[in-house]
């Protein structure tokens, strides 16, 4: 069985008292040893959410990683460094890294091989615009991200996808638990024609992912967990949203 796993992508939100009170409360509140349990804040904030997070079974992951492993690449952080840290999880892929920085399946592909050469656990992100969903190509705008990034890596243990579609993000719409399995599932099957196991790879849902809506999501065969944005950035929300994702 694939153990449930919710991960929190903070975004470009936090401070240092901000991180101290989230993980405070989260670290006191405990998680389920059932779920596992990664909060991702921006880069200037993991030294303090791994120092805040030792003491419990939070793992810490950052939000991207430069597709090279050193060199002349002004504001750029490499896998390595991020992994000497002491992360064990990055994001790459998501959705504002392909719409607002140009990042398109060549460089997502480097970068996932730079994750996977430094030891990192990638949450590879995949989804489609409201555009895309309302003329029918969703499954092919998924498919096309996940063969164009997924097909020169070689080794891809431990990979997680996430299927965000972009119209769900930050929108307070949700995609309905039956149009997410839907997505799992071709996504499985998608996996599978790349070599990658499918029974073996945990698909997260993200976009407007709440303590009201985790549960039907969570009950979905394929859906494995969620990446959780605005949800994610309040103790409680995170907590409850933790517990949905308990199997029952
Ligand atoms: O982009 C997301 C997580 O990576 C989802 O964000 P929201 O949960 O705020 O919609």
């Amino acid at each position: 069985m694939r153990q449930p796993l919710v991960a929190g992508n903070w975004k470009m939100h936090g401070s240092a008292q901000s991180v101290s009170e989230l993980l405070g409360a989260l670290v006191e509140g405990g998680v389920p040893e059932a779920v596992e349990v990664v909060v991702c804040p921006t880069y200037v904030h993991l030294p303090q959410a791994i120092d805040l997070c030792r003491a419990s079974s939070v793992e810490v992951g950052a939000q991207d990683c430069s597709h090279a492993v050193e060199g002349a690449y002004t504001g750029e952080v490499a896998a390595p460094m991020i992994a000497e840290l002491g992360c064990q999880w990055v994001i790459i892929g998501h959705s504002e890294r392909r719409a607002y920085h140009g990042e398109g399946e060549d460089l997502i592909s480097a970068k996932l091989k730079a994750a996977m050469a430094a030891g990192l656990k990638p949450i590879f992100c995949v989804g489609e615009t409201r555009e895309q969903r309302e003329a029918d190509e969703a499954e092919t705008v998924v498919a096309a991200q996940l063969r164009g990034a997924l097909e020169s890596v070689d080794t891809l243990a431990g990979l997680v996808i996430a299927y965000e579609p972009v119209w769900a993000i930050g929108t307070g719409l949700t995609a309905t638990p039956q149009q997410a399995q839907d997505m799992h599932a071709f996504i499985r099957g998608e996996l599978a024609g790349l070599g990658v196991d499918p029974a073996a790879t945990r698909v997260l849902y993200g976009g407007s992912v709440k303590p009201g809506n985790a549960a039907e999501l969570f009950a979905q065969q394929d859906i494995d967990g969620a990446l959780v944005g605005g949800a994610a950035l309040v103790a409680e929300d995170f907590q409850a949203i933790v517990t949905a994702a308990v199997p029952e």
